[in-house]
């Protein structure tokens, strides 16, 4: 069994914070971004993400974070609202700061990177008094980006939240979630992740990432199970270990570890998979399922995702996750 136990009694079973942004996905797929010239516009930024994949897959979910004064944070705003998702914890900026921006280069299905415009972004701009402690009193769960992390005031945000959430007994999920443009060094980041994640029950984090927190320490072998094994003598009750279209590995406080395949998919673009995965994952545990079955869940919502040409717009629901689970399993049958 899945050894998370969810508080039942309260109303919302999910609240991301972190930054709310714009995916400008290149239509023109299979060519660099110097040959692409025109893109589709969709909500993007990691734990948005995350947040609107829970809310397709039937859970009430929540988002605290800042959007700009502008068009783009007005549409990202009204995409939420549409989406079921309680945006009670949004804040507007008054400073003049814009929406960040992740224009997507789809080289081939198998290169893909993104190019970020994030000068001074409303994200980044969320103060700690603007966190909304009965949001947090409110959710189940909790869910970090660390991208949050990489400047203040946002940073301080991304404490208070931790720290409403640790008195008001929500889980705490922590996605890494590394992005290089928006920090000034390896050394600065590998010191918030670190104290950050201290403070969480789930930590989720592709194997780079975990090698950019363990800058201070010795894992020559960049073993999985040392770096699990060092967050079980603090909060964390489950690491999960992503290695792109190799799966996954997670592992449990009781020491239990676990593998997930990645599932067949028709690949349009890599992005989109940590966020889809994440979901599915926590979606399983908020079901208590056992972590196997959690981790099956999210691999299938990510091949959906990765076959898809958005990330937000592409979340699936619980029933076609089931079905793509299903007829894979009839296909390995047959
Ligand atoms: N090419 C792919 N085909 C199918 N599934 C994939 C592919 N890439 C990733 N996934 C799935 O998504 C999960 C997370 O992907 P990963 O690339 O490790 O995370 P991130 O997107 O955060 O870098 C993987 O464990 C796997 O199940
Ligand atoms: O996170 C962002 O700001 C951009 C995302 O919306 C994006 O499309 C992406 O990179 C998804 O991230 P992943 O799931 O970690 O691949």
């Amino acid at each position: 069994m899945s050894t998370i136990v969810f508080d039942e009694k309260k109303p919302l079973d999910f609240v991301a914070i972190g930054r709310l942004c714009i995916d400008l996905n290149a239509n023109e797929i299979n060519r660099p971004m110097e040959d692409t010239v025109t893109f589709t516009k969709y909500v993007g930024g990691s734990p948005a993400n995350i947040c609107i994949g829970m809310a397709r897959l039937g859970l009430a979910a929540g988002f605290i974070g800042k959007v700009a004064d502008d068009q783009m944070g007005r549409f990202i705003v009204r995409y939420l609202e549409r989406n079921g998702i309680d945006t009670a914890g949004v804040v507007t900026d008054r400073t003049g700061a814009v929406t960040g921006l992740a224009f997507t280069e789809i080289k081939s299905p198998a290169d893909c990177s993104i190019l970020m415009y994030r000068d001074n972004v409303a994200d980044l701009k969320l103060h700690a008094a603007e966190v909304r402690e009965d949001v947090i009193a409110s959710a189940k769960l909790l869910l970090v980006s660390g991208t949050a992390l990489a400047q203040s005031p946002s940073r301080e945000a991304v404490f208070q939240a931790l720290d409403y959430a640790r008195r008001h007994g929500a889980v705490i999920a922590f996605d890494l979630d590394y992005r290089p443009y928006t920090w000034t060094s390896k050394e600065e980041t590998a010191v918030y992740y670190n104290l950050a994640a201290e403070k969480c029950d789930i930590i989720f984090g592709t194997r780079e990432e975990f090698d950019l927190m363990e800058r201070f320490e010795s894992n020559p072998d960049r073993s999985d199970e040392a770096t699990a094994s060092k967050w079980f003598d603090y909060k964390a009750r489950i690491v999960v270990i992503k290695h792109g279209k190799e799966g996954s590995i997670a592992y449990a406080k009781d020491g239990a570890s676990h593998r997930a395949r990645s599932f067949p998919a028709n690949v349009v673009k890599t992005f989109g998979a940590g966020d889809s995965y994440a979901a599915g994952f926590l979606y399983g545990l908020m079901r208590q399922w056992p972590i196997a079955r959690s981790m099956e869940f999210g691999s299938a919502a990510a091949a959906i995702v990765v076959s898809s040409h958005s990330c937000s717009d592409a979340m699936p629901t619980a029933e076609q996750v089931s079905r793509y689970i299903d007829e894979c399993n009839e296909t390995n049958r047959s």
